[in-house]
């Protein structure tokens, strides 16, 4: 789905948040954790299932009111094959609930490599005479620093599915700027080149609210670079990270927005998943500490920006 149905979801909901799915098994109840390692040992299947039963839980209590979930790879992945397997578990029930899906798997390699990754995570795979979806998400995010053959291939997926990326150009990590901030000739950066680039990518592909299949990643603790992203990228839909357990706040994240609060969308994950940790009730109440939170999260950025 393109950043048409992200927007026009946003607006439904009036939220224009997303719930980061991160789970480490410790984030995972103990009851739920207990169920699973009875069944299935104290093992990564265990670990997956438990992790897979979070998910679903998290997702049954923000579907009406979180239009997006983003599974990060990273936490499937190191559970091996059974992580992989709840990942692409978690995706189906997400979009099964209504949810749009975005991949946080940061790829971005060679050219033939590149369209593997985009076969496997947005489109199909062909074996024999016939055509698999695997992993069937609605949006990945990836790294485009390997220049235009890495991204290419995913971009020519998204056009013809219907899909989308977010593309890193100023991470939100502490370190982002060795790199990203380094000058690049006439006063620029490599991320203002990065940005530039992006919107030269995504060209031809606006969709009925503007925004190209090529969209950014701009970190919500960097406000300064956030507020110049968003000038000099208006094609483009944001994918703000850094809110809450980072550091971000609702203010600093207010210049991710254009006009009537489009074009970007905000995520949380263990501001949201781990919230039932600081309610001091062994995490029987996770689902209602997960939607208090997002409710919480919705609200505080709703103060600075109006969506319409
Ligand atoms: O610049 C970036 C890009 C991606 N992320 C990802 O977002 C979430 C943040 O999690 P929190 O728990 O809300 O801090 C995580 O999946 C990162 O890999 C990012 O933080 N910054």
């Amino acid at each position: 789905m393109s950043f048409d149905h992200l927007q026009e979801a946003i607006i439904a909901m009036k939220n224009p948040t997303v719930a980061g799915l991160d789970p480490k098994p410790e984030y995972v109840p103990m009851h739920i954790r207990k169920e699973c390692y009875e069944k299935y040992g104290e093992t990564l299947e265990g670990a997956a299932e438990a992790i897979y039963r979070f998910n679903c839980g998290l997702m049954d209590a923000l579907c009406d009111i979180v239009p997006a979930v983003k599974p990060q790879s990273a936490y499937y992945e190191r559970l091996g094959w059974r992580g992989m397997e709840m990942l692409e578990r978690t995706i189906r029930y997400a979009k099964d609930k209504g949810f749009f899906v975005i991949a946080d798997i940061k790829r971005g390699d060679i050219g033939s490599t590149a369209e593997a990754y985009s076969d496997g995570w947005l489109g199909t795979t062909k074996v024999g005479e016939s055509t698999f979806s695997s992993f069937d998400a609605d949006c990945v995010t990836l790294n485009g620093y390997m220049g235009s053959d890495s991204v290419n291939p995913f971009l020519k997926t998204c056009k013809a599915l219907d899909k989308c990326a977010f593309i890193l150009v100023k991470t939100s990590n502490p370190s982002s700027g060795e790199l990203q901030n380094v000058a690049a000739g006439n006063g620029d950066t490599v991320y203002g080149l990065m940005a530039d680039l992006i919107e030269q990518w995504g060209a031809g592909t606006q969709g009925k609210y503007g925004y190209t299949v090529a969209g950014a990643v701009a970190g919500a603790t960097h406000p300064d670079e956030l507020k110049q992203i968003r000038a000099r990228m208006p094609h483009s839909f944001l994918l703000v990270p850094g809110y809450g357990a980072q550091g971000g706040t609702a203010e600093d994240v207010q210049y991710a927005f254009q006009d009537k609060g489009r074009g970007a969308i905000v995520n949380s994950s263990r501001g949201i998943i781990c919230a039932w940790q600081k309610t001091g009730k062994d995490g029987m109440d996770y689902q209602e500490a997960a939607r208090n939170a997002a409710i919480a999260m919705r609200d505080d950025i709703c103060r600075f920006t109006t969506i319409e």
